[in-house]
């Protein structure tokens, strides 16, 4: 059955008809994948890839009994739509099986703010601060009804995470710093995308857009946002999208919902800021070019304001002609055919039964 939020959903899925869809596509398998889909570095939803017998046991009560009761911290939200700039939401530690019951109902007996709260639960590691979730650590009595999609190679494997959420929970559009295997095991879940391209136009506060309501933004105080491509999809349970490194996520639950994301390398291991049990720092190389770019700033703020605008010029053209990638189009003609896959060479490579846009 579908919750209240989904009506609102209908109607703002009307407002959009410039979206882009997400596209579906089926039967894929591991070599499929690598030559297909993964270089192409825009998301994908894989329908129908075997994800373990957790898409029938996955029940409350299941959930409940094989979770057990480890402590676990949620955030807990008066409203369905968080907010990171107002933080209307609370961090509160529950057992596991107490937090299933309530995320699943509707209107709470117990609750920390109102009935109606809204529940969100991103697992963590062992030591929140250190090491990375590991459903397979922290809830060894569901690991064996989860299989991990075998897309990557095992060394690229950073953490696999649990993520429940109340119907109708919104959490705001980020990235992260790894591709990401996000499954769908219970529930449906609409999931809007922007490209990094995209990124001047999404109000970033580091990682996260400002942008809250992204389906009736304020156009006065966010003009920039309207030229955002919104990609988008909805996925249903066994599905698996893929949302490759940096690519800005926003979800919606419209039911209940059960899903587990696996996190994988794209860089080298090196790359990565050691102390990042969450996925989402920026790469050591990225975080020192960002650092100097705060030290050219203060230097240029020792000059009058048309010296500094004019230097401030200069420097974004020199950044613009020696660091921006070309055009994807542009770029697809300049190299070899194996370095990149243009959209029609991935769909007369598989099978036109195999791929599908949802509208
Ligand atoms: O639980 C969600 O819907 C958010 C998922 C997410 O942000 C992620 O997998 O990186
Ligand atoms: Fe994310």
């Amino acid at each position: 059955m579908l919750c209240a939020h989904n009506c609102d959903l209908i109607a703002v899925m009307m407002q959009h008809p410039e979206k882009v869809s997400v596209p579906v596509y089926t039967a894929v398998d591991r070599e499929i994948f690598l030559r297909a889909i993964y270089p192409r570095r825009s998301p994908a939803v894989l329908r129908g890839v075997s994800l373990g017998p957790c898409l029938d046991k996955w029940t409350v009560d299941y959930l409940r009994e094989k979770g057990g009761d480890r402590e676990v911290k949620v955030h807990v939200s008066p409203v369905p739509q968080m907010d990171f700039l107002r933080k209307n939401f609370l961090y509160r530690t529950l057992p596991f099986d107490v937090f299933v019951q309530r995320a699943a109902e509707t209107k709470h007996s117990d609750f920390f703010i109102s009935e109606e709260e809204s529940y969100y639960l991103r697992s963590l590691g062992d030591d929140p601060r250190r090491d990375p979730a590991d459903l397979r650590k922290q809830f060894p009595g569901l690991t064996e009804d989860f299989s991990i999609p075998e897309f990557f190679e095992p060394e690229q494997f950073f953490s696999c995470v649990f993520r429940i959420s109340s119907c109708g929970l919104q959490l705001w559009t980020h990235y992260d710093v790894m591709d990401n295997l996000l499954a769908q095991v219970s529930g449906r879940k609409r999931v809007v995308l922007y490209s990094p391209r995209d990124a001047e136009h999404l109000y970033l506060s580091g990682d996260k857009s400002e942008v809250l309501d992204i389906d009736s933004p304020d156009l006065k105080q966010y003009p920039k946002f309207a030229k955002a491509r919104r990609y988008e999809c909805v996925l249903e349970p066994g599905d698996l999208l893929f949302i490759p490194a940096l690519w800005f996520h926003n979800t919606l639950a419209l039911q209940f919902g059960i899903g587990v994301n696996v996190f994988w390398r794209h860089l080298k291991a090196e790359s990565y800021d050691k102390k990042d049990p969450y996925g989402n720092k920026d790469p050591v190389a990225a975080a020192r070019a960002m650092q100097v770019l705060e030290r050219a700033l203060h230097a240029l703020g020792e000059l009058p304001p048309d010296y500094r605008d004019f230097y401030a010029r200069r420097m974004v053209l020199r950044i613009q002609s020696c660091a921006y990638s070309p055009e994807p189009e542009v770029a697809a003609q300049g190299c070899s055919p194996t370095e990149t896959l243009t959209a029609s060479d991935t769909e007369t490579s598989l099978p036109s039964s195999q791929i599908s846009h949802q509208d």
